[in-house]
């Protein structure tokens, strides 16, 4: 009989919200998470991990079993009912932390994904995509991370979830002004109003809208007004230092709105792919004025979502 030696999950960042889809859309990104499973022999001993990480951010990740990624790892087992086996948990880090770019979401889909392929796959996809959002509390980054592509995420009346896929215009590019500082989503969250009014609703429905015809079409009229927001970035763009001076310089060299990735630091540019190494190097020149450094970005849509490979020995 074959015997699990490792499991191999790669997972990409995401961008959450596109300006008016907060917590209901995001896209996978060019950008990846990988989390190697192997089983460890540990004799009697249950509930044993071993972390390690690898990355430039590789020190700011929990070692211990409260991370994120055992955690979700341990709800896969927890859900089923069964006892976790002991795990050694290689990461290694390619979606920078804590900066809008839903790390934490491929965390929890990488560790959902592991067990499961672990545990003999008795977990069906949208089964692993509810255990996620319900471990994020918010369906737009870990969505299109296990799905792929760009995502947008209703309830349906039976309390479950219908997920619909945007097309997007291969004319458009996302450019990623990714900062060296952090602001992490539970402080950003903070900052937000329980209550909206009636008109800021209005205005985010027709600007989603106008968002997700203007993505399938690549329509540039109507993607110059898409990313406006009502509902998180008037609230969001004091936490971020150089926001209007970024959004002037992206939109002197052509982009066609930027908006706060997830919930920040990183700001994202929609740019058609001609401008997209003038945006790019305006929005860098912009945050060194201000004194921040960063890393910007022209990315791709990942399509394809988790991906994993199973190795067996013996
Ligand atoms: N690869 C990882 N392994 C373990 N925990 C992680 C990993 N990536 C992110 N996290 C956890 O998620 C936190 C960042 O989450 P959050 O504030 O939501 O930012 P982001 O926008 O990157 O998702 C990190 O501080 C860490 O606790
Ligand atoms: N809709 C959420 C998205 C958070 O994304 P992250 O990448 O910052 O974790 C929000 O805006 O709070």
């Amino acid at each position: 009989m074959s015997v699990i030696s490792t499991i191999t999950v790669t997972v990409p960042g995401t961008t959450a919200n596109l300006g008016p889809g907060f917590d209901c859309i995001g896209a996978a990104l060019t950008l990846y998470n990988q989390f190697k499973f192997t089983p460890i022999d540990k004799g009697e001993e249950t509930e044993v991990v071993h972390i390690a990480v690898t990355g430039a951010e590789a020190a700011r990740v929990d070692t211990s079993a409260e991370n994120l990624v055992y955690q979700a790892f341990l709800k896969v087992y927890h859900h089923l009912d069964l006892t976790p086996p002991p795990v050694k948990i290689d990461i290694e880090l390619g979606v920078p932390l804590a900066r809008g770019l839903g790390s934490s979401a491929t965390a929890i889909v990488g560790g959902l994904v592991g067990a499961n392929l672990m545990a003999g796959e008795p977990l069906e996809r949208g089964e692993l995509m509810k255990l996620a959002i319900a471990i994020e509390g918010h369906p737009d980054n870990v969505v299109p991370a296990l799905l792929g592509g760009c995502r947008l995420a209703a309830t349906t009346e039976d309390g479950g979830w219908e997920i619909c896929d945007i097309p997007w215009h291969d004319r458009i590019i996302p450019v990623l002004a990714i900062p060296d500082f952090e602001l992490s989503t539970q402080e950003a969250r903070a900052v937000l109003p329980k209550e909206f009014s009636r008109a800021d609703a209005i205005f985010n429905v027709a600007h989603l809208g106008l968002l997700l015809r203007g993505l399938e079409t690549g329509r540039e009229d109507w993607l110059r007004s898409a990313l406006q927001d009502k509902f998180h970035q008037p609230y969001r763009q004091s936490l971020i230092s150089g926001y209007e001076d970024l959004r002037a310089a992206a939109l002197r060299e052509g982009a066609l709105g930027m908006a706060i990735s997830g919930a920040g630091p990183t700001l994202i540019a929609l740019v058609n792919v001609i401008q997209a190494e003038a945006v790019a190097s305006a929005m860098a020149q912009a945050w060194a004025k201000v004194g921040i450094t960063a890393e910007v970005r022209s990315l791709s849509i990942d399509w394809q979502g988790t991906k994993s490979a199973i190795s067996t020995g013996g």
